[in-house]
């Protein structure tokens, strides 16, 4: 647990310095703001505020050696990005990467806008959209995600999103290596050609931080995505479209997912 002040405020732990580098003032401005808005607005639990740095802010923060420095601007696609994590963070830590927050909630996108307004981020995005209604407008070679859903679930909303080659990031608890092996066989058939789970921040931080990375080939078949994981809003306005007497008519989930890369 983070130690506090006589006042009650939260102390940076050192190791915040390595981490966040020259950025460790804009890091301690986003805890303040999440200790405030963040909770007063409920995109945070009220019992969190004495572990933000280390339970949340180093937690994501750690993820950015996942991530290698390459051209400026590289995108990376946060999915379901909450109350910025890990985005807001990855932003924050690499001024290098550009981030799109893709979350669908605009109570919680309109807080994000704000918050990246306060803190002068100019390389946040921020998209009020579930991940897969952005199949057909984004991609990036790396998407990221904390909490958001098991891994499966989250490969078939995420790994649309990705470039060839490129690797969905999902920070995870203990039970990571359970995960990986009850997932594994389903991942491949989704055309992950890898999965592994990495840690960061050993030696450094009590609790490293454990990511499965998820990384897809040359291509993938999105047919496959739009016909095994149809979202609930796909499905709902697919329920929408059907005529009422029973079978499907215009345009099919197949007709629509038939670009394949
Ligand atoms: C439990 S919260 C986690 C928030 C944040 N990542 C964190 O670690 O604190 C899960 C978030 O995922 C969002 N979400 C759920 N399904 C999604 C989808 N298909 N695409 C994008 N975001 C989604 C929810 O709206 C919610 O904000």
């Amino acid at each position: 647990m983070t130690p506090t002040g006589e006042s009650g405020e939260l102390r940076t732990p050192p190791v915040a310095a390595a981490v966040f580098g020259k950025r460790i003032a804009m890091a301690e401005a986003f805890v303040a703001i999440l200790a405030d808005t963040g909770i007063s607005h409920g995109l945070i639990g009220p019992r969190e505020a004495p572990r933000l740095w280390e339970r949340h802010i180093l937690n994501c923060g750690l993820l950015h050696y996942a991530i290698p420095e390459g051209e400026s601007g590289q995108p990376v696609i946060d999915v379901g990005s909450g109350a910025g994590l890990p985005g807001l963070v990855l932003a924050i830590a690499r001024p290098d990467l550009h981030i799109h927050l893709v979350e669908p909630l605009s109570r919680r996108t309109g807080w994000l806008s704000g918050v990246s307004a306060q803190l002068d981020l100019d390389n946040v995005t921020i998209h009020t959209a579930r991940a897969e209604s952005l199949w057909d407008q984004l991609s990036a070679p790396w998407v990221t995600a904390r909490a958001v859903s098991g891994i499966v679930q989250l490969a078939q909303w995420t790994l649309p999103l990705l470039e060839p080659g490129g690797s969905l990031l999902a920070l995870k608890g203990s039970r990571a290596h359970e995960e990986l092996t009850e997932s594994r066989a389903r991942l491949l058939r989704l055309g992950a050609v890898d999965a592994a789970v990495e840690t960061f921040g050993e030696g450094m931080v009590a609790d490293p931080t454990i990511v499965l990375r998820v990384t897809i080939g040359d291509s993938i078949d999105r047919r496959r995505f739009r016909r095994q994981a149809p979202s609930s809003a796909g499905s709902a306005r697919r329920r929408a479209d059907r005529p009422k007497s029973g079978r499907t008519s215009g345009s099919s989930s197949r007709d629509r997912g038939r670009r394949t890369r």
